[in-house]
């Protein structure tokens, strides 16, 4: 199967003297929906930014898409972002913009034209559940909702590869239901492979996942 993130002795960390993550040599199947625990500060998010270049490396080597993260430069960053969809656990909306311009966002950079991006924001704000918000600016929606408009906006140009913060973590029942719900579709139908950082993963899940956790800076496999 292919891999669609490799990472070979790599470490992560903000300085040169706090290694975060340490020698992490592991791959990750294309297509594949994958979950990284670990304890509050183990590195989870520090793991997850390096995916999407957000993080320069400290040693070791990270593809990721097939784009070799060392020394990533703007033009490989731009390709590798019209790739990827991203969920931030603090949603990190425009807020400026409404929440349909706000899920348009990735379609615009794609260059995808007018009508089609439209009706692309039309489906997915119909998939999340808030066609009825689609005027209204961030800061009037709920945690939940405005949580669901970013998943909708990282799911907008159907990427390849999805990374997913604590996506759930501040959600009631609902919201969580319908996040997990756009994750499984996206995995099972769209083929995205998904990789979701979070403290609990969900028992009603109805896909096959891979568990890494990550302790003391390793990064190992639990199932
Ligand atoms: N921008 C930063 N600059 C310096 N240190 C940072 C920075 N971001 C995170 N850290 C440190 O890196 C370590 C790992 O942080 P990280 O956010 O990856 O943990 P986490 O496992 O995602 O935690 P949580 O479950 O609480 O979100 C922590 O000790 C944190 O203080």
């Amino acid at each position: 199967m292919d891999k669609i993130i490799i990472a070979d002795n790599l470490s992560l960390g903000y300085g040169k003297h706090e290694t975060i993550i340490s020698k992490a040599t592991f791959a990750i199947d294309s297509g594949s929906f994958v979950f990284i625990t670990g304890a509050s500060g183990s590195g989870k998010s520090t793991l997850l930014k390096s995916f999407f270049g957000a993080l320069p490396m400290l040693s070791g080597s990270l593809t990721v898409g097939g784009v070799d993260m060392d020394n990533i430069n703007t033009k490989k960053l731009n390709f590798l972002r019209r790739h990827v969809g991203i969920v931030f656990q603090d949603y990190k909306l425009v807020k400026e913009w409404t929440i349909e311009k706000n899920v348009m966002l990735p379609l615009l950079i794609n260059g995808y034209a007018r009508d089609i991006s439209e009706m692309q924001v039309e489906k997915l704000l119909g998939h999340v559940k808030l066609t009825h918000q689609r005027g209204k600016y961030p800061m009037e929606l709920s945690g939940g909702e405005q949580q669901r408009v970013a998943m909708a906006r990282a799911l907008a140009h159907n990427p390849i590869l999805i990374l997913a913060d604590e996506p759930t973590g501040n959600l009631d029942e609902y919201s969580s239901k319908v996040i997990w719900n756009l994750l499984e579709g996206a995995n099972t139908q769209l083929e995205a492979t998904v990789v979701v950082v979070t403290h609990h993963i969900p028992e009603t899940l109805g896909v096959k996942y891979k568990h890494y956790h990550i302790e003391h800076g390793d990064v190992y496999e639990v199932s």
